[in-house]
Order: C-alpha cells, then structure tokens, then sequence
C-alpha cells in the first residue's frame, strides 16, 4: 500500500482524513515528520492547501496530501474564510465560536446562511508542478447558539437543513458522507481511479 502523508495538524480534520482514506493508502501524518506548520500566506484555500502539500512532502519524502478549509457566511461576505482558523485571533474553537456569535447578534436566521469549504491538494513530491487539487462545498446555516459534541471547529454552529441538526450532532460517518470535505475527496478519489 502506498504511504500518503496528510498535511494537517488539526485532529479533528486528521480523523476524518483517515477515515475517508485508509482503505486506500498507508496514511500517516506530517507531525510524525515536523512540528512546524508552515504560515497560511496564500489568499485563497488552493494556494493554502498546495503550499501545506509542499511542505508536508518536503519533511517527509513521502507523496502529502493537504486540506485547506474553512466557513464562508454569506452575511460577513465570505468571513472568516482563509482565516477561519484564527478568527478571534487564538487558534481555538470556542473562541471562534464565541467571535461568530457576537458578528452575527440579532441577524436573522434567513441572512445567516453559510457554507463550508474545502480544498485538497496532493502532490507527489515537494516540487510536484502538477499538483491535483479538488474543491468541495457544503451548504448550511448559522445558529444561534452550540448544539452538539460531535466533530470539531464550526461545527456546533453549522445548521444541516437536510439532516434538521447541526454537524457537531451529526455522527461521524454521517457528516463524513455529506460535508465539504467528503465531497472534495469523493473528486479526489474519483481524479486518482481510486
Ligand atoms: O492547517 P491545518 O494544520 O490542516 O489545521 P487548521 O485547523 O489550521 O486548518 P485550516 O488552516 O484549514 O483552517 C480551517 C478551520 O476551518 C474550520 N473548519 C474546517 N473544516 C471544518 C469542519 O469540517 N467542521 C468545522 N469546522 C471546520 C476549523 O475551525 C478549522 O480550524
Ligand atoms: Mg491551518
């Protein structure tokens, strides 16, 4: 089986890498390799994603696959976005959280929509020229207030209209059949015949 390295340091989102690929390749993480994480300079998510790629297949010699995501409300104009790791300025989700509620306090529901976005990025080596890139979208809501446990980031705020919940009471397998990220990897794997 061929060693993949994925190129995130966000547990959550390793999880749920894992899960989607494992049956395909011997998967392994960059932070087995580095703990530095390259800065995000890129302004959009497909020149973040590549630039994680590079540099996960630079430490480790191995082929690395990327994820750049993030959430893109309709009201903030696409806000957080690329920075929605940081978006109240500590790389920590209830912060973030808390940071969303207070830009959205007494916005109504219908001017509250979202989506969740999602680039992957794999190369083959560090100065791959080539490198395949897959996007993915997931249409949802911002609520009022958490609800939930499950997942990570955004979650608890995420409303799914399909499924009547929010992504953090989704099940994993569950969420990893609908979200951005599952759709971006259901290209990539159909780009790689897999
Ligand atoms: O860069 P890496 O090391 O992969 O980890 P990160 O957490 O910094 O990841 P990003 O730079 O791509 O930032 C994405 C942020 O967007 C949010 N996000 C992305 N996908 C999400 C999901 O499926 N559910 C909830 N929040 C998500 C979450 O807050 C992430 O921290
Ligand atoms: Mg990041």
């Amino acid at each position: 089986m061929k060693t993949l390295v994925l190129a995130s340091h966000n547990q959550g989102k390793l999880k749920e890498l894992q899960a989607m690929l494992g049956a395909h390749f011997k998967v392994r993480s960059v932070s087995e390799f580095s703990q530095q994480e390259p800065e995000e300079t890129g302004l959009s998510f497909i020149e973040n994603a590549i630039l994680k790629a590079r540099h996960a297949a630079k430490v480790s010699g191995f082929p690395a696959l990327a994820d750049d995501s993030g959430l893109a409300v309709d009201y903030l104009q696409g806000a957080p976005g690329i920075r929605s790791a940081r978006y109240s300025g500590q790389n920590n989700d209830a912060a973030n959280n808390q940071q969303l509620l207070t830009a959205l306090a007494g916005v109504p529901d219908e001017q509250r929509g979202a989506q969740f976005v999602c680039a992957l990025a794999l190369v083959q080596h560090a100065d791959d020229p080539l490198p395949i890139v897959c996007e993915g979208f997931w249409q949802g809501r911002i609520l009022h207030a958490p609800q939930g446990e499950h997942g990570f980031g955004y979650d608890p705020l995420f409303f799914v209209a399909e499924q009547n919940c929010s992504s953090a009471e989704l099940d994993a397998s569950t969420k990893n059949k609908l979200s951005h990220r599952a759709q971006a990897m259901h290209k990539l794997r159909q780009r790689l015949g897999l």
